[in-house]
């Protein structure tokens, strides 16, 4: 079973397509990051899964289940953190834990849920409408968790969070998802996405433009990344050009320069290096920042072919990449 499996999703509203045949599969376990610019089709994406609104054509089913006909069983077993919560400002947060724990059934305690996302019993004790964007993204964010979702649905979840913040949300995706939650994290936040994601996909203008891991992305739009490795000399005793994935490598001011394709390159590159005996002072690497892979497939650098479902690969992809 997927955790989202959407089918020709589409909504329009008049002549404004704000979603436009979305096939997205989504699988149970996945950490998996929703990109795209603004106004690209995010949010309502996330509305059609939870039946905040209704597709103009196409379906899509959440754990197994309609998202339309199931939607209240659906609601009950995800939690969802999305943008513009409505809390109540004169109840603590306690209080709202409480409700949120009540409401799906958790059997944690609301000490338990604070201490995950970082906030104080003293805090909890206070009425929300006095908290700061940071403590309201904490306590949505605790909400969210109660009941031990099976799947979690998050929408900018860093929007408003500090530093440590930010940190203490990583880790808890990270830990949702050993325990199996399945994760779906929307951001306009490369570094979050990249952080936290298993595979991405791509939204742009309310099409789908590509679903891929991080490193595919990169690779798709042949983006190199670069290993820099101190040696005391120029070795001869390593062929490093036959490498797979190695498209080219120099020796400069002491330090062997090594271009790669894939990713999975530099450890085979510094496996062969040390399988010859070649000491190795410093190792230093760089890659393609996710920013510019996002613009390659968002500024129209790269086109997007449809193929009959029949050709397309088994996990969700059924679009294919055409460089201009
Ligand atoms: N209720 C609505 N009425 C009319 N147009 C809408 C409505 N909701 C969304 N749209 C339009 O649909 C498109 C997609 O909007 P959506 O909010 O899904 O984008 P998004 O990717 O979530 O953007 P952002 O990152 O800015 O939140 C936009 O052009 C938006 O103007």
């Amino acid at each position: 079973m997927s955790a989202i499996d959407a089918t020709s999703l589409t909504k329009r509203f008049g002549d404004e397509v704000a979603l436009e045949g979305l096939d997205l599969v989504v699988e149970e376990g996945e950490v998996f990051g929703f990109l795209g610019p603004n106004g690209a089709g995010k949010s309502t994406t996330i509305n059609l899964l939870l039946d905040f609104m209704r597709p103009t054509a196409g379906s899509a089913s959440v754990l197994g289940l309609d998202a339309r006909a199931d939607s209240e069983v659906i609601r009950s077993r995800i939690g969802v953190l999305a943008e513009g919560i409505d809390l109540y400002d004169r109840l603590t947060g306690r209080r709202h834990l409480e409700l949120a724990i009540d409401w799906a059934d958790g059997e944690e305690t609301p000490a338990e849920l604070l201490e995950r996302v970082g906030l104080s019993v003293e805090d909890a004790e206070r009425p929300v409408g006095g908290y700061s964007k940071g403590m309201t993204q904490r306590l949505a964010l605790a909400m969210a968790l109660a009941g031990d979702p099976e799947l979690l649905i998050l929408d900018e979840p860093a929007s408003g969070l500090d530093p440590n913040g930010i940190r203490t949300m990583r880790e808890l995706v990270r830990s949702e998802a050993e325990s199996g939650t399945t994760v779906f994290f929307s951001s306009h936040d490369l570094g979050q996405v990249e952080a936290v994601c298993d595979r991405v996909a791509i939204l742009n203008d309310g099409e789908l433009i590509t679903v891929d891991t991080i490193d595919g992305l990169r690779e798709a739009i042949g983006a190199r990344a670069e290993l820099y490795l101190r040696v005391p000399d120029e070795p001869d005793a390593a062929d490093l050009s036959t490498v797979d994935g190695v498209a080219d490598v120099a020796y400069e001011d002491g330090r062997l320069v090594v271009a790669c394709t894939d990713p999975r390159a530099k450890a085979l590159a510094i496996g062969r290096l040390l399988d010859a005996d070649v000491e190795i002072l410093d190792i230093d690497a760089s890659s393609v920042a996710l920013e510019d892979v996002f613009a390659a497939y968002t500024d129209g650098e790269i086109d997007v072919v449809r193929e009959d479902d029949a050709d397309a690969d088994e996990r969700g992809g059924r679009l294919s990449r055409v460089f201009r």
